[in-house]
């Protein structure tokens, strides 16, 4: 799983540069970081309707356009994806329950 999320990274990060007028990653970058962060709010937004409307099929199409904006946004903060990679592997085995019981009271 993680060679596709890499090659996709790589792929982001040389089109950034790219003709905006030839690729969507350079247009989208130009755009800025808050069009960026909006488009992964859009895209979120769109998988959670397809979720509630019971379309499988569109909540993949919708789960791809969430990560690939996500991916956007990452990138364009220079943070590498297997860092949000490496801190899922340090929750693993760690209980939701547990660690929220666990954080300190407000
Ligand atoms: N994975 C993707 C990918 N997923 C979704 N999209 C694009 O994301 C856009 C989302 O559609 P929207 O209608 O929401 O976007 P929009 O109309 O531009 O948005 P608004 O201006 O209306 O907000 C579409 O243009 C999709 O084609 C992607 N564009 C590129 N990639 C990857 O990035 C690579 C480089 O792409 P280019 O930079 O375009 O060459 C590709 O080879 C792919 O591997």
């Amino acid at each position: 799983m993680r060679a596709t999320l890499q090659t996709l990274e790589q792929t982001i990060r040389q089109r950034r540069s790219a003709d905006p007028s030839a690729s969507y990653v350079a247009k989208l970058a130009a755009r800025g970081r808050a069009k960026i962060a909006q488009k992964v709010g859009e895209e979120a937004v769109e998988a959670v309707i397809a979720a509630m409307a019971d379309d499988r099929q569109d909540l993949i199409g919708e789960s791809a356009d969430l990560i690939f904006h996500l991916m956007m946004l990452l990138a364009d903060l220079d943070v590498p994806f297997d860092a949000v990679l490496d801190e899922l592997d340090r929750r693993e085995g760690v209980s939701g329950i547990a660690e929220k019981a666990a954080r300190p009271q407000d």
